[in-house]
């Protein structure tokens, strides 16, 4: 029986909220701890697509420092839409943007990064919905990925005319090949679900959601009987040097991220994205 809500994070007004005080529906993102296993789902909030804002990377952060503090069994990432698990950076913060804003933002993003990809509890995406780039990026931060029938997934940036971060890289190549990770990284590729299931990209195909979340379950059931101490080390081992790399040019790759997104052909190129996106949308 799950039992909310472990904790209420950034509203989406970007006001941090207390225990049970206001609606889950509020929340950007809503924490659900099961009783009898003591798993945490995760569910991102913010509609209509779940694109990653300053806001809502924040409310992350902050969930991935609870379940830290709580000692978590285990968390199920997953989204509370119908159709997008997370349409990835939204990009709003990237599009004529303010430059102390912006790096707060890549910062944020650095450090769910880091909490996600290194964190000691196992973890589990419920992928239910379409997931490109950094909506790719936070199911491959977790260790086994189960997604649904009929969406897309992948690291679509040269499409963008943008280049994926080196840790973005690392995180795919830690889940497929390296030949797969370099054809899929250079051409952008957004996989369907079955083409995902085989060249790695994802573990499992789910029916539904609640398939999604049985089968995360049962992934996560798998370490019951192994020490959390050692399972957790020994993740953390084999994730160190991409951790580190990253540890190592935080500020160079901050730097980075502001200089390439103020160029003013990339400035064009979101303009252009952009305007494409609302004119989908709006027929
Ligand atoms: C070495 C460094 C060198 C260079 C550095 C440069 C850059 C740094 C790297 C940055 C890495 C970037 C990572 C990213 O994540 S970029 C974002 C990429 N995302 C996408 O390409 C996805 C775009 N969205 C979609 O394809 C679809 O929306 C999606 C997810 C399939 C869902 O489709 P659908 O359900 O039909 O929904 P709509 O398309 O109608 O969208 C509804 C609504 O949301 C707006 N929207 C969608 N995605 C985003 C987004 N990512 N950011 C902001 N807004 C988004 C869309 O415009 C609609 O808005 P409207 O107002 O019209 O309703």
């Amino acid at each position: 029986m799950l039992r909310s809500v472990l904790r209420a994070s950034t509203t989406r007004l970007g006001v941090t909220g207390s225990r049970f005080c206001s609606s889950a529906a509020d929340k950007l993102v809503i924490t659900e701890v099961d009783d009898k296993t003591g798993y945490a789902t995760v569910t991102l909030n913010r509609p209509p697509v779940n694109s990653l804002n300053l806001e809502l990377l924040t409310a992350i952060s902050e969930t991935l420092d609870d379940l830290q503090n709580n000692k978590s069994r285990g968390m199920i990432l997953t989204s509370s839409s119908k159709s997008v698990f997370s349409a990835g950076l939204d990009i709003m913060e990237m599009y004529k943007p303010k430059v102390d804003r912006m790096k707060e933002f890549w910062s944020t993003l650095q450090d769910v990064w880091f909490k996600l990809y290194g964190s000691p509890f196992p973890t589990v995406a419920a992928i239910n919905g379409h997931s490109p780039a950094g909506g790719c990026l936070l199911s491959l931060c977790c260790e086994y990925r189960v997604m649904c029938q009929n969406y897309t997934i992948g690291l679509n940036e040269t499409r963008l005319g943008i280049v994926a971060p080196t840790w973005f890289m690392a995180s795919m190549r830690n889940a497929m090949s390296r030949r797969d990770a370099e054809m899929a990284l250079t051409l952008g590729t957004l996989f369907t679900t079955d083409e995902a299931l085989k060249v790695g990209l994802v573990d499992e195909v789910a029916t539904s959601k609640e398939d999604a979340i049985a089968k995360a379950t049962a992934f996560l059931d798998k370490f019951k009987k192994i020490s959390p101490q050692a399972r957790s080390m020994t993740k953390q081992a084999l994730r160190s040097k991409d951790i580190m790399e990253l540890e190592d040019n935080r500020t160079q790759d901050i730097d980075l991220f502001v200089y390439a997104v103020t160029q003013p052909k990339v400035q064009k190129g979101l303009e252009m994205y952009l305007e494409a996106l609302k004119a989908k949308s709006a027929k």
